[in-house]
């Protein structure tokens, strides 16, 4: 019963996927259209070809000229040759085209999404979807689909020009047409199952080596080379386990096809050779039976061997279908002057999965002020901010910025563009420090960018680079020291001049003196922003007007005495 129900639902799986393909294809499908005649027309031409060779024969055996009819057939031939390279030009723009517009919308999705959605997959599952998955998806659409259609007109085309030769041998040519259909089910079913654990193995065996690149300091430090390399080798036999096994079991079925095939061909065979024995058929109606009977059987195997590529096309479908799904960040049009901003936050309560880490918390934060979030590690200090910011999904409560002017927006996704955030841990990009602290304002000046510099206290170790602003640092800020790396984030944040500052521990790779200057350059930005500043150190509580200590899942509330 459980398996019947299994199966209906898969059914309903398969049909949701297939309709979103089609969705996907839409704007393609003039082209695709175009690719798939010339491809019929390819295949028109063989068939007027098999004709005359035909005639050809027939017309040598009996002594009759046949000369113009093989310059009919080198034309034809040249023809078919130029159409073959002209399709394979098209499909090969076509497939770029669509696989780079499927990645692109995925790319969106995925960075539309709400963040804490996001992050439950691990970057090289993401990079296996966008890359791996949506290649099997274009070259689905692109090649597999048409190609379907194409090998079922063929075979129509075919079967009918040799049922009007030999209605018994149209039919005996089709016996291996159920053959390849039980087969082709038995298959496709397995396969879907293996596909799935190849993607997954991909996934695996990516976000290891993407991984342990990356942290390549820790692997060494830790002198994990080999334990690395092992690992390594141990995904991708996993990887190796799967495809193979499912390579295993497309070789059975199409051996299985292959077999009915040969006897379809060797029954024609026969059949053929009687007839001439009989002299009921000439030797050039022989050579068009045996080319047809041929002809018929390779679209029907055809046909059959896309059954695991149709697998695989659905299998991915149903990967980036999940990306597809996921819910859109809200996005409000402005409803407020973001200038002087404020924000109330009402009876917050936020857990990850079962974990409750904030609850009914209610605070409110005036336009201008500078409050220290504080509170054990672990204690929800990171999450609070990321709620505020709106990163996190399925929160209960309200977060609502507000105005001098009584304005009011809930916060969503929008109210970014007035918030400046500087994250803990680093989080530069590589390229440029210009492109880094451009990142804070797109259109920034240079003049603009060392105003920034001077304020994060970063002015003078970027002044003394023989490049400057132009000097290039590697991923994740490699080049430069951390504190260094930090001021850069902190710039990046400062050009933005924000009404609204988040700094989650920004300062805690600052010496004391380069943090106070730093603090003091937060007290000099034009306007002056509300602040929000999460940290550990007591030191900077005295630049805060309030703390907001974070406790058994409650805030508290303190007002900092001027002498701290
Ligand atoms: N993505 C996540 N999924 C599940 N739990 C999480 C996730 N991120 C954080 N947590 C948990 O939520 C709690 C609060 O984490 P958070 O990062 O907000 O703490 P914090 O006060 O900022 O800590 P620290 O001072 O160490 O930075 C911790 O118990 C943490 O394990």
């Amino acid at each position: 019963m459980n398996k019947l129900k299994r199966l209906w639902n898969d059914r309903g799986n398969q049909y949701q996927y297939a309709k979103w393909l089609m969705q996907y294809a839409k704007p393609y499908l003039g082209r695709i259209s175009l690719t798939m005649l010339l491809d019929l027309l390819v295949t028109v031409s063989t068939l007027v070809m098999v004709q005359i060779s035909k005639e050809i024969i027939d017309n040598a055996t009996i002594h009759n000229g046949f000369v113009s009819l093989i310059v009919i057939y080198i034309a034809i031939m040249l023809g078919v040759q130029m159409l073959d390279v002209i399709s394979a030009l098209l499909s090969t723009m076509l497939n770029e085209r669509f696989s780079f517009g499927i990645r692109k919308q995925i790319y969106e999705k995925i960075i539309n999404s709400h963040w804490m959605d996001v992050k439950k997959y691990h970057t090289g599952d993401l990079m296996t979807r966008l890359t791996s998955d949506a290649g099997n998806i274009a070259d689905g659409i692109v090649g597999t689909i048409p190609s379907i259609i194409q090998l079922a007109i063929e075979l129509i085309l075919v079967f009918f020009t040799l049922f009007s030769y030999s209605r018994l041998l149209a039919v005996f040519a089709l016996m291996v047409a159920p053959v390849a259909a039980l087969s082709s089910w038995w298959l496709g079913r397995k396969l879907k199952r293996l596909q799935i654990k190849v993607q997954e193995s991909e996934a695996s065996y990516r976000s290891f080596l993407q991984e342990s690149l990356a942290n390549l300091l820790i692997v060494k430090a830790f002198a994990n080379e080999k334990y690395a390399t092992d690992r390594l080798v141990e995904l991708r036999e996993n990887r190796f386990y799967w495809v193979f096994k499912k390579t295993k079991m497309g070789l059975v079925s199409s051996t299985v096809m292959s077999l009915s095939f040969q006897l379809g061909y060797i029954a024609a065979f026969t059949y053929g050779v009687l007839q001439i024995s009989r002299q009921v058929i000439t030797y050039g109606t022989m050579s068009v039976f045996l080319t047809l009977v041929n002809r018929v059987q390779s679209p029907v195997m055809g046909l059959a061997q896309q059954i695991p590529r149709v697998v695989s096309i659905l299998a991915s479908a149903g990967r980036i279908m999940e990306l597809q799904n996921l819910p859109l960040e809200e996005k409000l049009p402005e409803q407020m002057e973001a200038e002087e901003v404020g924000v109330k936050v009402e009876h917050l309560t936020f857990g990850y999965a079962n974990d409750t880490v904030l609850e009914d918390v209610s605070f409110q934060i005036q336009p201008g002020e500078f409050v220290a979030i504080i509170g054990e590690s672990g204690i929800g200090k990171t999450t609070l901010v990321r709620i505020i910011m709106s990163f996190m999904s399925n929160i209960q409560g309200k977060v609502t910025f507000y105005n001098n002017t009584g304005e009011e927006e809930r916060a969503n996704a929008e109210s970014r563009t007035f918030i400046a955030y500087v994250p803990q841990g680093n989080t530069l990009f590589s390229g440029t420090i210009r492109e880094n602290i451009r990142m804070g304002k797109l259109d920034a000046t240079d003049e603009e960018m060392w105003e920034a510099l001077r304020l994060s206290s970063g002015y003078e170790f970027v002044k003394e680079l023989p490049q400057g602003l132009d000097t290039v640092i590697g991923e994740r800020g490699h080049g430069l020291s951390e504190g260094q790396a930090q001021r850069i984030a902190i710039a990046r944040a400062f050009i933005r001049k924000a009404p609204f500052l988040v700094l989650d521990e920004a300062t805690s790779a600052l010496d004391e003196g380069t943090e106070l200057s730093v603090l003091k350059g937060l007290q000099q930005l034009q306007p002056r922003p509300t602040c929000l500043i999460i940290t550990h150190r007591q030191s900077i509580l005295k630049y805060c007007d309030r703390e907001i200590k974070i406790e058994q899942k409650k805030t508290v509330e303190n007002r900092i005495a001027e002498e701290v």
